[in-house]
């Protein structure tokens, strides 16, 4: 009999915990929107007690959300359990996720509690979350680095006072996959009614074994994997959950198991992750990385030719990729071009359809072929957009390889026509610094990347750029067929959300 595995997606949680990778509401809102198209069975909305804008972003999503759970963490506080509690009061299936650390290192060194006291702290935290919710999953933190029998008794307090999910975090990445496959098994044969629970896991990629690890523990009897679109998170990351749910779909004959993912949501969710992270999916990405059904070699490319099955084992259209040419063009109308969001599920308000229209018209101008994925990167670059208080009206550079680079900028400024000159270690330098003497502010370049999105001489080049100021990230993206013009958007972007908060 075939299993069923539940997808619990904490991209809006741990995979905004990964540096440079904050996410405002209009893009939680989107990655929400992407998450209910691919019918992931439980999203992390966030963390209420972690800031206002935590709080507004879980409970706008759970606005909007109408078939998943949606789930809020909190520590053993009651303060955080009424915020969530308060967050998701619009939520039609409400989840509470309690966690706490029950390694030795934690609990001495972070918790500075006694083994005693975290145990005293779950039962009362989840009965106290008992009073307020019927879907709660408990976490212990670090499991693979706990006590065994100091583990089962944490874990069956949270069974005993009424805890649905019990969550095995591999927190630092530690474990094994047969190691943890054992972990998992042993597990359920220790702790109280398994039957009564949902067994997961929660697995970190500091050794790349979190996508093996989950794997491993789905074939021990884990029901519910945790997992994030491209992998983001803490550090080096959570397990991938395109990795899991095409490890399960293709290796059913071995796992015995499925997800309810709708798999060709796959790529489109990708690349809405990546736009609104600004992390860049390196090319060799299982599943989702732009190599991923790339053939080179002569004798690949032969096999290919006469049965795309000897070197691959699903189909890009399986997880959603498309690569076919528009008939949408120069001469298309808005009703064509309104036809094509909805028929993509793009969800964007009149006025920014209006602009969006009037941004391909450009790019038709520009470009001799038009692609899906040049309206993708279109949409997505819309999407990514900030408040905009400074928009780019006009640039002149002056570059050489015997003189300084010059840029003059003129920019829109709350309505008002702004222009500075600034020279640089070359036109992106020099336009970089003209947009700071606009703006009045100094932040660090922490990062900087260009790439070519689509093909031909003619692509679209995508720049992303991350800022630090006082300690925050800023991260900012730009689209354009030149990419001096998408390296000056990406910036005064990430200016514009910088602008926002200070
Ligand atoms: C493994 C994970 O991914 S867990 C989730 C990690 N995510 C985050 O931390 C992001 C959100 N966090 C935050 O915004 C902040 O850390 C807050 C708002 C939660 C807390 O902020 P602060 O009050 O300033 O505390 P700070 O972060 O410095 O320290 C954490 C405190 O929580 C305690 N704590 C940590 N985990 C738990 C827990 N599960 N239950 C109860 N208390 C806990 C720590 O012992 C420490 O307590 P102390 O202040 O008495 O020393
Ligand atoms: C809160 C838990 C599930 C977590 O993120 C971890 O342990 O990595």
């Amino acid at each position: 009999m075939t299993e069923t595995v539940k997808i619990f997606d904490t991209t809006l949680r741990d995979g905004e915990q990964s540096p440079g990778c904050t996410m405002n509401l209009k893009e939680k809102l989107q990655v929400a929107r992407q998450l209910e198209k691919l019918n992931a069975d439980i999203i992390e909305a966030g963390f209420a007690a972690s800031s206002k804008g935590d709080f507004t972003s879980i409970e706008e999503i759970s606005k909007i959300v109408t078939n998943a759970t949606v789930a809020g963490l909190s520590r053993l506080v009651e303060n955080d359990i009424d915020l969530s509690f308060d967050a998701l009061k619009n939520a039609q299936n409400p989840r509470l996720h309690l966690f706490i650390a029950t390694s030795p290192i934690h609990m001495q060194y972070k918790l500075k509690m006694s083994p005693d006291e975290v145990l005293s702290s779950i039962e009362n935290s989840v009965k106290y979350a008992k009073t307020k919710f019927s879907d709660i999953e408990f976490s212990a933190e670090d499991a693979t680095r706990s006590e065994f029998d100091f583990l089962i008794r944490a874990l069956n307090t949270a069974i005993k006072a009424g805890a649905t999910t019990i969550n095995i975090p591999d927190t630092v990445g530690y474990s094994t996959p047969l190691e943890f496959s054992a972990f998992i098994s042993k597990i359920l044969e220790n702790i109280v009614s398994p039957e009564k629970i949902t067994l997961s896991v929660h697995c970190h990629n500091d050794l790349g074994l979190a996508t093996a690890n989950s794997l491993a523990a789905v074939k021990s009897g884990a029901r519910q994997v945790e997992c994030t679109i491209n992998g983001i998170g803490e550090r080096a990351g959570n397990a991938a959950m395109e990795e899991i749910v095409m490890a399960l779909n293709v290796r059913n004959n071995f796992y015995n198991a499925k997800t309810g993912i709708n798999t060709q949501f796959i790529v489109p969710s990708s690349r809405t992750v990546s736009a609104v992270t600004g992390s860049v999916v390196q090319p060799n990405k299982a599943i989702v990385g732009k190599n991923a059904f790339l053939h080179e070699a002569g004798i690949h490319q032969h096999g290919v030719m006469e049965n795309k099955a000897t070197y691959e084992i699903m189909t890009p259209e399986e997880v959603g990729y498309k690569e076919q040419q528009l008939i949408l063009g120069k001469h298309s109308g808005r009703h064509a071009f309104e036809n094509w969001l909805a028929e993509n599920n793009h969800v964007v308000t009149k006025e920014e359809e209006k602009e969006l229209f009037k941004k391909f018209k450009q790019l038709c101008d520009k470009k001799k072929t038009i692609t899906e994925r040049d309206l993708e990167a279109l949409v997505q670059n819309k999407i990514s957009v900030g408040e905009e208080k400074y928009k780019l009206k006009r640039f002149v550079i002056n570059v050489g390889n015997t003189i300084t680079s010059t840029a003059v900028l003129t920019v829109s400024a709350g309505g008002k026509d702004v222009e500075d000159v600034a020279i640089g270690d070359g036109p992106v330098d020099a336009s970089f610094k003209a947009i700071e003497k606009i703006a009045g502010v100094t932040p660090e370049l922490d990062d900087y990347n260009i790439r070519s999105i689509t093909q031909g001489v003619d692509s679209l080049g995508e720049a992303l750029v991350r800022l630090k100021y006082n300690g925050r990230y800023f991260k900012g993206r730009g689209l354009s067929t030149d990419v001096i013009e998408a390296s000056i958007f990406a910036y005064i972007d990430a200016v514009n959300k910088l602008e926002a908060v200070i």
